[in-house]
């Protein structure tokens, strides 16, 4: 285990990060079962808890003596949709029932989805504890959860937590929460105990999140907003649309409730790269249409033509539909080209053997007229001052275009050149005319968005410092704006690679084969970060899969070549070790 290392996220989470986590603990040894096990426990003791706090009750097994305490027999109603956080429900309601507790289960489907959430619910069916389906969209057949949900004295929300998709709740999970509002409304629902989040946060309830668009059509009725919870207990960390736009000030929505965290059993190194990180791949849709998984320019060579090149296989063979390359002309034409690279040609008034003003001034034009959805900068470039002065203004431009970037090798020394220790930022503070400038200028400063691959002496020269600090993204400011960006990532590559995102988000990345050394590696995992960015991933996400997948794929090739591995059998065992993992899923 690296030192700092660490099981749990200390940051505010996406969602989709509980997923990703979950596969990475499983492989290291954890089941499903066991984490579904302990956050019902959790579940179970919160809403006791609860319970006693909003009713006054004790123990159903004190409470047994003293009968007519109101409350009293009002049982636990527990909604539970078709995913995990269904399954939590089940384990907690199983709990609950065996200390004593009245409960009653109300399920928004006829099966579950995942097997451990099917094994607790049938646990919970051979209590005897009741169970109602109501996998429907009509309001007419909810009659009886509608009464149910009279009855209960507490509600747990289990319908829908981290796995949720779309822009609202669909289907039963809509219906239901259709039928809980209007309950609310007149005052005839029991306070809301929310299992990891309430059902629709993130959804209609509106959030940062960037969300695929959906509606609820099985209904034809509009969507129904988040259900509103007194209390919300969610596992490791709070999520991402539980806050107001800026999660920084800690302020929650009020549909959350009072927040409780629990705290999963997550095996060390269960946060640090490792197979889930697959699972944010975006799937390939079998009716897929070229240029969907992405656009990527490469930018690179001069003196040296290897190092673009590298990281542009590794960009097509990691699953980018269309990848261009541009070179100087030299370098091109010393370069064997592989057939499915788009060659960008610069016009003769470039300079053939390094990239000056007319060539960047040629892909300045060609990134306004034609959409990449990523540009990687910087390997092979070569530091001469007529290449990286317009290669800054070509970064600048980029960035005010918010295309996200992946910046390595001599673009990395152009930062260390023109913003030591911070993170380029494009536009630029109102003049007054005097020679001041003030805050009115903020407004139009742009941060950068994506990746930057540094090595350490790369680092530490960006830095300007001998030592690098603690936190280094945080170290990174980026001048003039008030928060680090959200979308930036910075990946330290050496034998462990360590990543660093927003809002306190770390990982280290081990493995793979000490042959991971040789010249080049670092173009492709370059390449790989440019690809996933161009399919559409998050910078951290993309940097994650990145420095996983080069390690993996470095361990196979490594397997059959040993010492004679080069950086060029790379791309080959990316896309085989890809295919091998995506079957898997
Ligand atoms: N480490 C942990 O934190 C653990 C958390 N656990 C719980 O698991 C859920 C996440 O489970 P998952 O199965 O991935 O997702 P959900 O249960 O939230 O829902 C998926 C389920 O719902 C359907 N669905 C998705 N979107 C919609 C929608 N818009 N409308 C209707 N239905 C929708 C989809 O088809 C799926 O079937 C987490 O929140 C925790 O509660 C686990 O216990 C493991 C450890």
């Amino acid at each position: 285990m690296t030192e700092s290392a660490a099981s749990a996220a200390n940051w505010v989470m996406h969602p989709a990060e509980v997923a990703v986590f979950d596969r990475n603990a499983e492989a290291l040894g954890l089941t499903v079962s066991e984490l579904m096990r302990a956050a019902g426990t959790a579940l179970a003791d919160c809403a006791a808890d609860l319970l006693k706090s909003s009713c006054g009750e004790a123990e159903p097994q004190k409470r047994q003596k003293e009968p007519g305490k109101p409350g009293e027999k009002r049982p636990i109603c527990f909604l539970c949709g078709p995913g995990n956080n269904g399954g939590d429900g089940y384990a907690a309601a199983l709990r609950l029932h065996e200390r004593g507790y009245p409960v009653q289960l109300v399920a928004g489907a006829e099966r579950q989805r995942g097997a451990e959430a099917r094994a607790f619910r049938k646990q919970c069916v051979q209590a005897d504890i009741p169970l109602c389906i109501a996998d429907t969209t009509t309001e007419a057949e909810l009659a009886e959860p509608e009464q149910l949900l009279r009855r209960a004295g507490l509600v747990v929300d289990c319908l829908l937590g981290a796995g949720f998709s779309g822009a609202a709740p669909r289907g039963a999970a809509a219906a239901i929460l259709r039928l809980c509002h209007n309950l609310q409304k007149r005052g005839s629902l029991a306070p809301v105990l929310a299992c990891d989040m309430p059902s629709g946060l993130g959804m209609s309830g509106g959030s940062d999140l960037d969300l695929d668009s959906d509606s609820d059509t099985t209904s034809g009725l509009s969507a129904p907003p988040c259900l509103p919870a007194v209390q919300t207990l969610t596992f490791h960390a709070p999520k991402l649309p539980m806050h107001h736009g800026n999660h920084a000030d800690g302020k929650l929505r009020p549909e959350v409730g009072r927040l409780e965290i629990a705290p999963l059993p997550w095996p060390p190194q269960t946060t640090d790269c490792g197979p889930g990180e697959l699972l944010r791949l975006p799937p390939l849709r079998p009716d897929a249409r070229k240029g969907e998984r992405g656009r990527l320019l490469v930018i690179g060579g001069g003196p040296y033509h290897g190092a673009p090149l590298l990281a542009a296989q590794a960009a097509g063979r990691s699953g980018c539909d269309l990848v261009h390359l541009a070179m100087p002309s030299q370098a091109a034409a010393r370069s064997h080209w592989p057939l499915f690279l788009i060659p960008e040609i610069l016009p003769a008034t470039a300079n053939a053997d390094y990239f000056d003003a007319a060539g960047c001034a040629h892909l300045r034009q060609l990134c306004e007229q034609r959409h990449f959805d990523a540009v990687l900068l910087g390997p092979g470039l070569g530091r001469r001052k007529e290449t990286l002065e317009p290669i800054w203004e070509l970064i600048l431009q980029l960035i005010e275009m918010e295309t996200p970037l992946v910046l390595d090798a001599d673009a990395l020394y152009l930062l260390a050149q023109k913003c030591p220790g911070r993170w380029p930022v494009s536009g630029h503070r109102e003049d007054h005319g005097n020679g001041e400038s003030d805050n009115t200028g903020k407004v139009s400063l742009r941060a950068m968005q994506g990746i930057a691959t540094p090595h350490q002496g790369e680092l530490q020269r960006w830095l300007g410092t001998e030592t690098r600090p603690a936190r280094v993204l945080e170290a990174l400011g980026t001048a003039g704006l008030t928060t680090v960006a959200e979308q930036q990532v910075l990946l330290c590559s050496g034998s462990v690679d360590e990543l660093t995102g927003h809002a306190g988000r770390l990982a280290h990345s081990a493995g793979g084969s000490p042959r991971l050394a040789c010249a080049g590696t670092g173009d492709v995992l370059a390449g790989l970060c440019g690809s996933f960015l161009a399919q559409g991933m998050s910078p951290w996400a993309a940097a994650r899969l990145s420095s996983y997948l080069l390690r993996q794929a470095g361990q196979c090739a490594a397997k059959d070549m040993g010492l004679g591995l080069v950086a060029d059998d790379l791309p080959l065992y990316i896309a085989k070790y890809l295919a091998k993992c995506l079957a898997q899923i």
